[in-house]
């Protein structure tokens, strides 16, 4: 139970500014469950606003490296020192224990991975899980936020329910709202202060007034509230939808070069200069697990088909074979069987900075090459190689004078500083549009570029 001085907020009818005081006061026990790449930084953003963070994680060599002032997320500007200096003036305590956290906050906040599982389906298990310990925790007047994206209809069909039913509190004791978190790695502090409005839908409207009452106070920027959760739900999902599709069209645009003779992304650039048009750029696919996930958030929660957004997501998983087609095609006319080539594939992780390889498109590259009976170097400077779902070899170990191939997957920093010059004449597949130029020495294809 949280102490007296402590206040929840959902049904509480006290001043509006007296709730924003005690909210900035740390009167308001916050919790925020899941402490990844998202997770770290909006709990570190919610203790800056409010003092008193509860960060809950099940992995405990997390929990204990944030309790030492050490952020096991990398790539984020200013998040070092800021879990540094949070959790020395006890803003931030970080715990692997999600019902005792429950049972003392009253706003709490999830964020842990929903994905998809083999079968293309919303995987819930871990929102399932946080949201049961919370439930064991709640109290009347908490509030519940989810940031995780879900499919729409989530929070109304699936997590209130289950608040109800763990903690045998009716519906009208608590609160439940979508608040999805528009960050991307690598600028998550400045996108959740508040690069962009912040978007909430409550399961009613008292959810709704408190989720506002707090994103007004945790972000610099706008407050948008929508009619309900599945709205709000439905928002973060439209927004991957729509990059999705625009990706796909950039890719299906890159695969006509040849026919069309032209250098394709000079012409989309050249498109977008008019403000109706915002052609996305071509690539070696589409990863992460978001942008490519949340299209089947979509697909498991309608009856009615959505053939557009299924071609997208088929043409940007073929990707991966378009580049393997253009090497194995231009080997051949080098009179190099695939079957005798090494190759090497130049990142793994799905965008560059962020050490994260869910549904990359090297991996279905690399296992493509290794089943055509190349032999496949795999080179990514960011990635662990405990992490690695392929074994990794250092750029400066790949043999410089038995390759015949290179496929840029990822466009990392350090590819751009490559010697090519050193390397014998390659045919190099550019997926990125990022290797140096060196055509005048090796056969090279770029993604929906003219010949290089
Ligand atoms: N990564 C991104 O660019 C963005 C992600 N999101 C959403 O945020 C979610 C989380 O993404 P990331 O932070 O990148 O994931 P992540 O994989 O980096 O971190 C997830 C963390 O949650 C922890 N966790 C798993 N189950 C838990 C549970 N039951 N209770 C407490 N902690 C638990 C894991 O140990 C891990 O530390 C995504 O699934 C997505 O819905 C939204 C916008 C951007
Ligand atoms: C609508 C939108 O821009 N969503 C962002 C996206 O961030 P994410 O980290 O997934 O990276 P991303 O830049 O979308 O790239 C995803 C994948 O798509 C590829 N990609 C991206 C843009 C492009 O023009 N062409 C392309 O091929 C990238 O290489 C990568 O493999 O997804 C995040 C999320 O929702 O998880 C979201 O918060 C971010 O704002």
């Amino acid at each position: 139970m949280i102490s007296e001085e402590y206040i929840r907020l959902y049904g509480i009818d006290s001043d509006q500014e007296e709730q924003r005081i005690a909210l900035t006061s740390g009167r308001v026990p916050v919790a925020v469950y899941g402490l990844g790449k998202m997770g770290l930084p909006l709990a570190a953003v919610y203790a800056e606003l409010t003092g008193n963070v509860t960060g809950v994680d099940i992995d405990s060599s997390v929990v204990d490296r944030i309790n030492a002032g050490v952020s096991p997320v990398t790539g984020e500007p200013g998040l070092d020192d800021l879990i540094a200096s949070l959790t020395a003036e006890g803003s931030l305590e970080a715990v692997d224990t999600p019902t005792v956290a429950a049972a003392t906050a009253a706003v709490h906040v999830v964020i842990v991975p929903t994905t998809l599982t083999r079968d293309k389906h919303p995987d819930l298990t871990a929102l399932e899980a946080a949201v049961e310990s919370i439930g064991a925790g709640l109290s009347p007047g908490d509030q519940v936020i989810i940031e995780s994206t879900v499919p729409p209809g989530t929070c109304g069909g699936f997590v209130k329910p289950l608040l109800e039913r763990v903690s045998g509190l009716s519906p009208d004791q608590f609160g439940v709202a979508f608040c999805p978190e528009r960050t991307s790695s690598g600028r998550a502090l400045e996108d959740i202060r508040g690069a962009y409005p912040k978007v909430v839908g409550g399961v009613d409207d008292e959810s709704t007034r408190v989720a506002r009452l707090i994103y007004d106070e945790l972000s610099n920027n706008d407050v948008i509230t929508v009619s309900d959760a599945t709205t709000a739900e439905s928002v973060k999902v439209f927004e991957g939808l729509y990059r999705d599709v625009n990706i796909a069209l950039a890719n299906e645009l890159a695969q006509i070069r040849d026919d069309l003779e032209i250098d394709v992304v000079e012409a989309i650039m050249v498109a977008n200069t008019q403000p109706f048009c915002d052609i996305h750029l071509p690539g070696a696919g589409v990863g992460g697990h978001c942008i490519p996930y949340y299209p089947y958030f979509v697909f498991d929660r309608v009856k009615t088909s959505m053939p557009l957004c299924q071609t997208a997501r088929e043409t940007n998983d073929s990707m991966p074979q378009f580049l393997v087609s253009k090497l194995v095609e231009r080997l051949a006319a080098h009179e190099t069987a695939i079957e005798d080539a090494t190759v090497v594939v130049l990142g793994l992780t799905y965008r560059p900075g962020v050490a994260e390889v869910r549904a990359s498109p090297a991996i279905p590259l690399v296992e493509t090459l290794q089943h055509l009976g190349a032999r496949v170097f795999v080179v990514d400077p960011i990635l662990d190689k405990a992490t690695a779902p392929f074994p990794l070899t250092a750029l400066e170990e790949v043999p410089v004078d038995d390759l015949d191939g290179a496929v840029l997957v990822t466009n990392h920093d350090e590819f751009a500083t490559i010697d090519w010059t050193s390397y014998d004449s390659l045919v190099c597949i550019d997926g990125r549009d990022a290797l140096p130029d060196s055509s005048a020495k090796h056969d090279v294809y770029v993604v929906g570029r003219g010949s290089k």
